[in-house]
């Protein structure tokens, strides 16, 4: 593999992740001594979900490259939805069903409602080629899903999540509006236990290994993007999504705002451009916002590529765990705090959606205090303005 100076920038002395048990308390204790467990290492999930990830990645890719308008159909809240969005949701369902068969939970943004329409048979039948050329690509699977198998796979993420047992959490395109633009976008899988979001893979098709910054958002067509892993107590990592070299990342060392970078996404749609350029403003952020689409927000952020991220939703706007969890802990496990507008941590125990006060902000431990002072004077300015 050819190594850029970029990628060494990111090589640690250990590049290989041991395998790891780990401590930790029980929720309910008052103390911790005293009931200090074993708690399980997620291991086998973590190869599981990077497996499919990858695979989801690669089924993606090739339909990036052929996009068809055709390919394209409006859902009831009218945000965008393709063959890929199913496709990478079919085939990580079944990945992880048949990789942990037995109690299986599934909380995922796609359903089949659309394609169980009259009319919509051509379509389940490419995303059915689409799935079964992925599963058997590299000889891991010798399966043929037919149409109905395929429309089962999508519909098993209809878990409601929860704060009981276990739950994987799939975005199985977090983007769409990138995707389409034929910018960034994310397959984002993480498990939830007990509530706790314990592991998440953010599969980044077009970011580049390399740090990135306005001018530079992409992945050269010739590169293979990005793949952020981190499971709860063990760091977050990074490889390229066509080879398995690991390294460790960490969350920017910035303390001086002036210094900081800051992301938010493309769509002013999706957060108020206005309200962060205010915080910005207060906090003497120099450097004009970085925007882009999607979790892949959350790795550019756990490898240091910006110390800030702002994502304030417009009013009525209900976040959702699969738009966050990946992202989430590929952040936490690398340095970062995320936590909602008011300084709450984020509570992913509800069910689908994430209750929150205004919005998501995430930074390191030493901006956070003042990115919060400034995300308060900037909503009260706001609502006086009003
Ligand atoms: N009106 C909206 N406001 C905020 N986020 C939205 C809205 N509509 C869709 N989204 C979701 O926001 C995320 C993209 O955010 P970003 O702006 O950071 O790229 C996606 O999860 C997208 O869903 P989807 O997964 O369907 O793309
Ligand atoms: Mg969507
Ligand atoms: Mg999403
Ligand atoms: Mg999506």
């Amino acid at each position: 593999m050819h190594i850029s100076l970029n990628w060494l920038r990111f090589v640690t002395p250990s590049t290989k992740k041991p395998p790891r048990f780990h401590l930790s308390c029980l929720p309910s204790s008052s103390s911790c001594f005293s009931s200090v467990v074993f708690a399980m290492s997620y291991d086998k999930e973590i190869a599981a979900a990077k497996k499919a990830a990858s695979l989801a990645a690669r089924l993606c890719q090739k339909v990036q490259k052929a996009l068809l308008q055709s390919d394209v159909q409006s859902k009831n809240d009218r945000t965008p939805v393709t063959v890929a969005d199913y496709g990478s949701q079919a085939l990580v369902s079944f990945m992880l069903q048949h990789e942990f068969p037995g109690e299986f939970s599934l909380v995922a943004e796609e359903d089949s409602k659309d394609l169980r329409k009259d009319g919509a048979q051509e379509i389940v039948e490419r995303i059915t080629k689409l799935v079964n050329d992925s599963l058997t690509i590299d000889g891991s699977y010798s399966v043929t899903l037919s149409t109905e198998d395929v429309l089962k796979a999508i519909d098993s993420g209809k878990s409601e999540g929860g704060s009981q047992g276990r739950h994987w959490v799939l975005d199985p395109i977090d983007g769409t509006k990138g995707f389409l633009r034929g910018d960034q976008y994310a397959i984002a899988l993480a498990l939830l236990d007990r509530g706790k979001v314990v592991l998440g893979v953010l599969a980044c098709p077009n970011l580049p290994l390399a740090y990135i910054s306005d001018a530079n958002q992409h992945s050269p067509n010739n590169e293979v993007g990005c793949l952020f892993f981190a499971e709860v107590g063990g760091g977050t990592y990074m490889q390229p999504l066509d080879s398995s070299s690991t390294v460790k990342v960490q969350v920017s060392a910035v303390e001086n705002p002036e210094e900081a970078s800051l992301f938010e996404s493309y769509e002013a749609a999706h957060s108020m451009h206005d309200l962060s350029s205010l915080i910005a403003q207060k906090l003497g952020v120099k450097a004009p916002p970085v925007r882009i689409d999607s979790q892949a927000k959350y790795g550019a952020l756990s490898r240091g590529d910006g110390a800030i991220y702002l994502r304030l939703p417009h009013k009525g706007y209900r976040e959702k765990i699969w738009d966050h969890a990946a992202g989430y802990i590929v952040v936490t496990e690398a340095g970062g705090v995320v936590t909602d507008a008011a300084g709450n941590p984020l509570d992913f125990s509800r069910g689908k959606y994430l209750d929150l006060d205004t919005g998501i902000i995430v930074t390191n431990q030493k901006l956070m205090p003042l990115l919060l002072k400034a995300v308060r004077e900037s909503l009260e300015e706001k609502a006086s303005s009003l």
